[in-house]
């Protein structure tokens, strides 16, 4: 398979032209990480984030899907400023985040945007009781008087549903759910505009991830929060969200309004993966996403997608796809896009022909 090296990105410090009113703009990002094999760094590379371009207004959800790798928490860390790209543009308010001076980016950072983890346990500190956990944040950037701190952690324990008994409360003691609240609460402690949840529920009990989601639903249209939501579960990204977009193998392959791309994606890859979700497409079979997701440190050339994608041809493997715009903050990057009113039966049928090729051709390999 051929090696494709990522396109090199534009000027650094270019700033993006467009929406003045845009919270947070990606333009061409890139993150690349030195490969370890058994703990030690290899010669390889890994191509965690590619050519990224994207805008999240204010007040404004949108959700991450794809499989395992696909770059979705790179994105998120690259979105809060706690990974720095390799190379393109993260600029907040039009400002480039990387070009500003520590101190300045320091407060960026640090007031303007929030991270919620998969696994409160672990992003807790467990000796610390509640109460001082929601006002680390506070005395760290100095935020009022000590009064006015205790007030502001009364506040926000109310905010997220947490009684007043438990300010004393260890982690260790609470439940999973409220420990999430808890994680909420200290995202929330300093008001930032940008909160990222990377898989905010998937550690939790069934039972209250639908609690957690509304909550975090609630917060967004109370405190007018963007929000980016990444999770592999394609249900509750829809339903979140204003904008979904889908990931593969480090690049942003398809963009849509939320409500628009269950019956409308474009993207063979975005289709297959809504297909796998039971009671979404309602098709006669699953469109089978054949083998794994290739390694990041060798993508295919081309499209990405191509290894496993049933309209795949030539053009495919030589050439990336450019951004094709669908109307209506609809884009996809395909050369061979899934056509409107082509059916899921059409699409099962094809790709269980690709499926018969590749297992044949796999078959006449020495
Ligand atoms: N610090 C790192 N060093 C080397 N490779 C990394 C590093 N962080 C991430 N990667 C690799 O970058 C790629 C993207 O990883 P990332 O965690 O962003 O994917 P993901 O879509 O969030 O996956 P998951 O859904 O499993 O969390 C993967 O191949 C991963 O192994």
């Amino acid at each position: 398979m051929t090696v494709a090296e990522p396109a090199p990105s534009g000027a650094p410090g270019d700033l993006p032209e467009e929406d003045p009113a845009a919270l947070v703009t990606l333009r061409d990002a890139h993150v690349v990480h030195k490969a370890r094999t058994g703990g030690l760094f290899s010669r390889d590379r890994v191509f965690a984030l590619t050519g990224a371009d994207l805008t999240i207004a204010p007040g404004e959800t949108v959700g991450v899907v794809g499989e395992s790798g696909c770059g979705k928490s790179t994105l998120a860390k690259v979105l809060v400023g706690v990974q720095r790209p390799t190379s393109g543009v993260v600029a907040y308010r039009g400002r480039d985040l990387w070009e500003m001076g520590a101190a300045e980016r320091r407060t960026t950072i640090g007031t303007g945007t929030a991270m919620i983890f998969q696994d409160p346990s672990t992003a807790l500190n467990r000796r610390l009781p509640i109460h001082k956990i929601l006002r680390d944040p506070l005395d760290v950037h100095r935020r009022g008087t000590p009064g006015q701190r205790a007030d502001r952690v009364r506040e926000l324990m109310s905010l997220v549903g947490l009684p007043p008994v438990l300010a004393d409360a260890l982690p260790g003691q609470l439940s999973g759910g409220q420990r999430q609240r808890v994680a909420i609460a200290r995202a929330l402690a300093l008001e930032p505009e940008l909160v990222v949840a990377d898989e905010p529920t998937s550690a939790l009990d069934v039972s209250v991830r639908a609690q957690i989601l509304n909550l975090l639903l609630d917060l967004k249209e109370r405190l007018n929060l963007s929000l980016v939501f990444v999770s592999h579960d394609i249900q509750t990204v829809r339903r979140m969200s204003d904008r979904v977009i889908t990931m593969y193998l480090g690049r942003i392959v398809e963009e849509s309004p939320a409500a628009e791309i269950l019956d409308n994606a474009r993207h063979p890859y975005t289709r297959a993966l809504f297909s796998a979700t039971p009671g979404l497409l309602d098709p006669i079979d699953p469109i089978p996403l054949v083998g794994p997701v290739p390694s990041a440190t060798r993508p295919p050339s081309g499209c990405p997608f191509r290894t496993r994608c049933w309209k795949a041809d030539e053009v495919c493997a030589t050439d990336m796809p450019d951004v094709a715009d669908a109307g209506a903050d609809h884009r996809y990057r395909c050369h061979h896009p899934v056509l409107a009113g082509e059916s899921t039966r059409d699409l099962v049928s094809q790709s269980s022909a690709a499926t018969a090729a590749a297992t044949a051709t796999s078959k006449e390999t020495p």
